[in-house]
């Protein structure tokens, strides 16, 4: 099993490529089985979760192939299969996004649950309940969800008491081929979704408000195949720069969002770092300075990313003062904190609080990863702590990071990757 050693670093320096964001291309990948033609995605990240779908896409009867580096294309033609099995759905939860477009289109799924993970129980209520006021006929049996309609979807107002990426998502791509109008309301606003629904609009999909807390969709009776490129990662991007600020280096993040990222670098201009953005660029300065402590409360976009609330802890740990991380989106997001503990951070738990008095240098130590952000966590600690870190389990990070060491070793760090 892989292992990451990390040693003191330098101030990182330099330019690092970000990648296509996972959380867009996962969705985006299956949204391919509602066209009737080939789809030609670009920018889209190698990661172990991109080769999960691909594998669950396969399994379906989708076509895939790896053009040049960053394509890939899927052809939906000779799809007949409905069931998504346990084997592959139980290494990656968004596998149930290929729910709401089987349903949609073949009329029929058969999807195994989830199941609970590190960061929470994460139950699909919201996906199933929504897909139900369509019409759908759905239950669950031997830990698989089983669904099915007569005819077309129907589409349907649909108010969901939680915002969730997931059923946002799941819900208007089976909305696309519904017989009439769907209003998703309290719907999630996060960047990913506005690129799901572009992508769709560009198969012949009618989608309008992706965004704003209230989607509209009118159904259409066919999607065709098309070429979309996925939008940058922010959750790269923003690792990337918490990594530069806490060893007081000077980066540039290309091919990024600025624009999906102003929470993440409020917060980081709060922390003392001097952010500059241009069209598709991010670059942070420290000028050599430890970073002030911040507090973060996660919610919903526009609010602060849960999926970066590990990475400024591991910040507020090597910080100046005390922050407070507060989660409110996943009620075991603190996984990484003892670890952290075990590298000499100051954290006292409190219910969904986390106050981090920061210290002047952390110890390496050997760490387990527990999910894919806390291992990110500890690689960014690792690059301030004195000594030797080795980050244990790191097949949570391949989930969600292309070439994370290579990317890291070009600014300057001491990273590498064992057996
Ligand atoms: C592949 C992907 O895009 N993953 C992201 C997505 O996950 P995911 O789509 O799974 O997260 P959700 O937005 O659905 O979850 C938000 C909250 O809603 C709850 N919930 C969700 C669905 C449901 O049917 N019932 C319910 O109670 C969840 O347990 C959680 O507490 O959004 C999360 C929140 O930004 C991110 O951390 C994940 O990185
Ligand atoms: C929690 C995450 O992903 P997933 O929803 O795929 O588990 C993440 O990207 O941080």
């Amino acid at each position: 099993m892989d292992k990451l050693s990390i040693h003191t670093s330098p101030a990182l320096h330099g330019d690092v490529v970000i990648s296509g964001a996972k959380n867009a291309a996962l969705p985006i990948l299956m949204s391919c089985i509602l066209a009737d033609s080939a789809c030609y995605f670009d920018n889209v990240p190698h990661l172990r979760d991109i080769n999960t779908s691909v594998k669950l896409l396969s399994g379906l009867g989708v076509k895939a192939q790896r053009h040049d580096n960053q394509e890939l294309e899927l052809d939906p033609s000779n799809i007949d299969n409905m069931t998504a099995s346990y084997e592959l759905v139980k290494t990656m939860r968004a596998s149930i996004l290929v729910l709401g477009p089987l349903l949609a289109k073949y009329g029929k799924a058969n999807v195994s649950l989830p199941g609970g993970c590190a960061i929470g129980a994460r139950p699909v209520n919201l996906h199933l309940d929504g897909l139900k006021q369509m019409g759908a006929i759905i239950s669950v049996d031997a830990g698989y969800v089983r669904a099915e309609v007569e005819g077309r979807l129907k589409g349907a107002h649909i108010f969901m008491d939680m915002v969730s990426v997931g059923a946002t998502e799941n819900l208007m791509m089976a909305a696309t081929l519904a017989d009439g109008q769907t209003v998703l309301e309290n719907a999630a606003r996060e960047p990913e979704i506005v690129d799901l629904a572009n992508c769709l609009n560009r198969m012949g999909a009618k989608i309008s408000g992706a965004g704003t807390d209230s989607i509209k969709i009118v159904g259409v009776k066919r999607l065709k195949g098309c070429h979309y490129r996925v939008l940058p990662d922010r959750i790269e991007t923003g690792t990337f720069l918490v990594a530069a600020a806490v060893t007081g280096g000077h980066i540039r993040c290309l091919n990024a969002a600025p624009h999906t990222l102003d929470a993440v670098l409020s917060k980081l201009t709060q922390a003392g770092a001097e952010i500059e953005t241009g069209e598709d660029w991010i670059s942070l300065n420290m000028h050599g300075k430890r970073p002030n402590s911040v507090n973060i409360k996660t919610s919903p976009h526009p609010g602060f990313p849960t999926d970066m609330q590990a990475q400024f802890m591991a910040l507020n740990c090597v910080a100046k003062g005390t922050g407070v991380v507060t989660e409110t989106i996943f009620e075991n997001r603190f996984m990484h904190v003892p670890e952290l503990q075990r590298m000499g951070a100051k954290i006292a738990l409190e219910t969904n609080n986390a106050v981090c008095e920061g210290v002047e240098q952390l110890t390496g130590a050997q760490v387990m990863a527990t999910d894919l952000r806390a291992s990110a966590s500890l690689i960014i600690a690792g690059l301030v702590a004195k000594g030797e870190t080795i980050v244990d389990r790191i097949y949570h990070l391949d989930r969600g990071y292309e070439h994370i060491e290579k990317k890291l070793t070009n600014l300057g760090a001491h990273i590498k990757r064992f057996s």
